[in-house]
């Protein structure tokens, strides 16, 4: 099936772990896909209507938040995630054909990638230089066209096939089970519910006062509104002044999802509606061309209005 004239930017290059959940996803290969050096270039290219659809990471099992991703979506941009991916992450130690650990002086990576593989670096290469490059794929290019044996990247076993380089020590993550969850994003348009959906959102408060996280519990607890992630962000706006992101099970269409976002609204100056989408476990595909006169989405678009103020 093919989309003509749709274009999905994606953190790339070639042999990123984005690119491999990107492609575990065989409905969205009709796309023309176009790999980015950076998810701030993605998001922005999604915002400026140069592509259609990013696909961007958003958290991991060891290391957390994806600062670029959750920053970007709170506070820089209007997008909506219309999809999450989870894919087992196992890392590689690559370099030059021929080199051994102990020829290892310096390590590139992706930051998020390094902090996975933190207590293998201290106890195997103690005296490494470690260095950040924009994506694992990317440290693995850069070694290649280095062509130094003393320079390592930590990256996919896929990256090393494409770059020609070889695995020096692999699965070399710190902790088993290592999983990283991916976004799609859009610029509008809300998947319709399956009936095992999330949603996401922002809450900003007005100050911290005693009981101020809680009250907005409480619109959950209330309506037996199961929540599934409460991270908070810094605000920006000062040392010690947060937002909360959320996520909820339910689509922001079910009664008490909506119900509760409305109450909630009514005691916070802002609420940011960052998506509704399909739990990855979903069975049921999503239709990704919602025809905007869809009189479902258009009610939808109304009840968004209405949580984040703009009626
Ligand atoms: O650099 C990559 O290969 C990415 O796709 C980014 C990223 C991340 O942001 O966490 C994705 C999965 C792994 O956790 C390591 C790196």
């Amino acid at each position: 099936m093919g989309y003509p004239n749709k274009r999905l930017g994606f953190l790339g290059p070639e042999g990123t772990f984005t690119e491999e959940a990107l492609l575990s996803q065989k409905d969205l290969l009709g796309f023309e896909l176009i790999p980015f050096i950076t998810i701030d270039s993605v998001l922005d290219a999604l915002n400026s209507g140069a592509i259609d659809l990013g696909f961007v990471p958003i958290e991991n099992s060891i290391e957390g938040t994806v600062s670029a991703t959750i920053d970007s979506l709170v506070f820089d941009y209007d997008l909506t995630i219309v999809r999450e991916v989870i894919l087992d992450i196992h890392l590689q130690l690559l370099g030059l054909r021929g080199a051994t650990l102990s020829d290892i002086k310096e390590i590139w990576s992706y930051p998020h990638a390094l902090g996975q593989c933190r207590k293998f670096t201290a106890n195997n290469l103690p005296n490494a230089v470690t260095n950040a490059s924009t994506s694992t794929a990317e440290a693995a290019k850069m070694v290649a066209l280095k062509n130094d044996g003393a320079i390592g990247a930590i990256a996919p076993r896929v990256s090393g096939k494409i770059y020609d380089l070889s695995v020096i020590a692999e699965n070399i993550e710190d902790h088993k089970g290592n999983q990283t969850r991916f976004f799609l994003v859009q610029k509008d348009g809300i998947p319709p519910s399956t009936g095992h959906d999330k949603t996401a959102l922002v809450c900003f408060q007005l100050s911290d006062t005693p009981g101020s996280l809680f009250s907005i519990l409480a619109e959950f607890y209330a309506r037996t509104v199961n929540l599934i992630k409460l991270e908070s962000r810094p605000s920006k706006e000062g040392l010690g002044d947060y937002c909360f992101v959320i996520e909820l099970e339910g689509h922001v269409s079910d009664p008490i999802v909506t119900d509760a976002l409305m109450s909630l609204k009514r005691k916070l100056p802002e609420i940011k509606f960052l998506g509704s989408f399909p739990n990855m476990t979903d069975p049921k595909g999503l239709p990704l061309e919602s025809d905007a006169s869809d009189p479902s989405r258009i009610w939808i678009n109304k009840i968004i209005d209405r949580i984040q103020g703009s009626f």
